[in-house]
């Protein structure tokens, strides 16, 4: 007889501090909270890092514990990162890594109250399984009012020209200025904030044009701009105004080599980010009058150098990264990211997710009770691989009635890889961190879904949860085809294991599951049942499937209490059974 080799080191509780979803049907997942099922912690703490409009505040307070520490040092950051579940900025703090791993885990959620994430360290923050959301878009019109604003002072000279009569000089000559009507305007990100400002440039007069390599001709259509190359855009322009986000891409994206090839004279607008211009390509553009002139909010480093050579340029008109800063736009993403962070804290699912993918609600909502099965059928399947095999290899078959493309498999595919790790790592999994954990394990998880003979009602017949090239501590465990198969499906809202290697069976998945092997004859199920019974241990469930009569069979037995080892022992010992193994869901 092949009995199984203690599963103690199995049997550690995953950590239940961030996961997807909850584990026990007792305590089923309402359907929107399937992303974050957090920790039962009393109040959360969330720790807000730059000044934040009131009303945004008051909404969080209900909800939180809210400490408001302006002007923190990175230092002073990463000691109170750690008592905080959630941080909230803006543009000015820097959430690097070092935060994330000073927060030993704790932080769930960073709010970044305003659209651009690029200060926010995002590798690391999915690495660690932290959420990242933004309020992408109610500062959008301040930023196009702000870029509007900029390309108008910057036309008439009126910062120049303010500071020069405050000087005591009245200087009508120095300071004619060109005008915007019939001007060409190449806006470069044709988003939310650039398409704003494209319509209001179209109301001042302009020609707009815009490059975007990802935005839709529709959209530009719709508001009568035409979708250009980014060579003809810089090149016809009077006017440039950058409105694309920073990553490594746009980083740079003016240049020496780009400045050569615009219009002689052009007048650049930044209300982006300074990183998309070389800085001192600007000012060597400048200089020697290719630029004529340029307004920007933005720098590549904020604040930047008092003796900046960009800033003091008399060419140059600035303002301190201000293109949020209205009243109106602070109180709306101060609202916009209070209830997405509270939201997130709760457990729910959030629409500006930028680390996360976005499953409708109502996906989530049919898929709840498949996200569980998903779960417990993957952490079956690695506690019957046998010891020091590891798992690199899994396939996945979801069986549906309906056509394969009508089923979205991220958030099942997330549960599997959670309860493939958790069981067998101190690595907590979510949403967030899923494909990242895999891969950083080189687990290699494929996905097949085959159409079958089904309820048009349920999403899902059956999944199955297969683990290649590994062996196993429950040999029947393995299939035909050489790899240990488990395989469920929901029955009446329960989750059910169906299959064992090549045996059919019926246990709810709850509690505990004990797994024997043995020749099929009578009076087995009593006397497995009663050295149970003697331990007290409940069993809830008990079903035997069989490759034929007296042949051999694969009992599985659902247990609501941990069976001790001495009963474990003793279930070994009965004769026909050739080989067990407990397993924990
Ligand atoms: N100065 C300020 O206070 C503010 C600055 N911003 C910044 O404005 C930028 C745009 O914001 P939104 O319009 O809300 O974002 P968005 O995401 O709606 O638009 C950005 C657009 O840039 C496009 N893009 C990406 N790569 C590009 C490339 N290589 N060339 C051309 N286009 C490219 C994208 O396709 C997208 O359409 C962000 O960087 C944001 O941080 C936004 C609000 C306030
Ligand atoms: O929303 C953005 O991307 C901005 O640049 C605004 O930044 P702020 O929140 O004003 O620091």
């Amino acid at each position: 007889m092949a009995a199984a080799t203690s599963q103690s080191h199995l049997l550690r509780p995953s950590l239940r501090r961030a996961s997807l979803a909850c584990p026990s049907p007792s305590a089923s997942p309402s359907p929107s909270r399937i992303s974050f099922v957090l920790r039962a912690v009393s109040k959360p703490t969330v720790l807000v890092a730059e000044k934040l409009g009131a009303a945004g505040l008051e909404l969080l307070k209900e909800f939180a514990n809210v400490d408001c520490a302006y002007n923190m040092t990175p230092e002073d950051l990463c000691a109170k990162i750690a008592l905080s579940d959630a941080l909230i900025v803006r543009s000015g703090t820097k959430v690097n890594r070092s935060v994330f791993e000073s927060s030993a885990g704790r932080l769930r959620v960073v709010g970044r109250a305003g659209v651009g994430i690029d200060n926010v360290d995002l590798a690391a923050a999915t690495e660690h399984g932290c959420l990242v959301v933004n309020a992408p878009t109610a500062n959008t019109v301040a930023a196009a009012e702000h870029a509007i604003a900029l390309m108008a002072a910057m036309a008439r000279n009126v910062a120049q020209a303010d500071a020069a009569l405050k000087a005591g000089k009245w200087q009508r000559n120095k300071y004619v200025g060109v005008s915007l009507v019939g001007k060409n305007l190449a806006i470069l990100g044709f988003g939310k904030v650039g398409s704003e400002v494209a319509r209001r440039a179209k109301g001042l007069g302009m020609h707009v044009v815009a490059h975007d390599p990802y935005a839709s001709a529709a959209r530009a259509q719709a508001i009568g701009v035409e979708l250009v190359p980014f060579e003809q855009a810089i090149s016809t322009a009077d006017f440039i105004s950058l409105h694309m986000p920073l990553t490594p891409s746009t980083d740079k994206m003016l240049n020496d080599e780009t400045f050569a090839k615009v219009k002689k004279g052009v007048r650049i607008v930044n209300v982006a980010r300074g990183g998309v211009i070389d800085e001192e390509a600007l000012v060597r553009a400048l200089d020697s009058g290719i630029v004529a002139q340029a307004a920007l909010d933005v720098f590549t480093v904020e604040p930047p150098a008092a003796d900046s050579k960009l800033v003091l340029h008399e060419n140059v008109t600035v303002t301190p990264h201000l293109g949020a800063s209205t009243v109106e736009a602070q109180e709306g993403v101060a609202i916009e990211i209070a209830e997405a962070v509270v939201g997130a804290l709760k457990g729910e699912l959030s629409a500006t997710a930028v680390n996360a993918p976005m499953v409708p609600a109502e996906v989530l909502s049919e898929l709840a009770p498949y996200v569980e099965l998903a779960e417990k059928l993957a952490r079956l399947a690695v506690q019957l691989v046998a010891g020091g095999g590891g798992v690199k290899s899994v396939k996945v078959t979801y069986a549906s009635g309906r056509s394969p493309d009508d089923l979205d498999t991220r958030v099942l595919r997330a549960m599997i890889t959670k309860g493939l790790i958790e069981p067998i790592s101190s690595v907590f999994v979510n949403l967030v961190n899923a494909d990242f954990t895999a891969k950083q394990r080189g687990i290699r998880i494929t996905e097949e879904r085959v159409q079958i003979d089904g309820t048009a009602e349920s999403p899902i017949e059956y999944i199955k949860v297969q683990i290649a090239q590994a062996g196993s501590k429950f040999p029947s465990a393995v299939s035909e085809t050489g790899e240990i198969t488990v395989a469920g499906r929901v029955k009446d809202g329960i989750p059910h294991l169906t299959e064992v290697g090549s045996f059919q069976v019926d246990v709810s998945l709850e509690g505990s599951i004990i797994l024997c092997r043995q020749v099929d004859q009578p009076g087995m199920i009593g006397a497995v049942g009663s050295v149970l019974g003697e331990q007290n241990v409940n069993v809830s469930f008990m079903s035997v499937g069989r490759i034929a009569p007296r042949k051999h069979a694969v009992m599985a037995i659902g247990v609501d209490e941990e069976p001790a080892k001495e009963t474990l022992t003793k279930i070994g010992e009965i004769p026909a059974i050739e080989e067990f193994v407990f397993l924990k869901l």
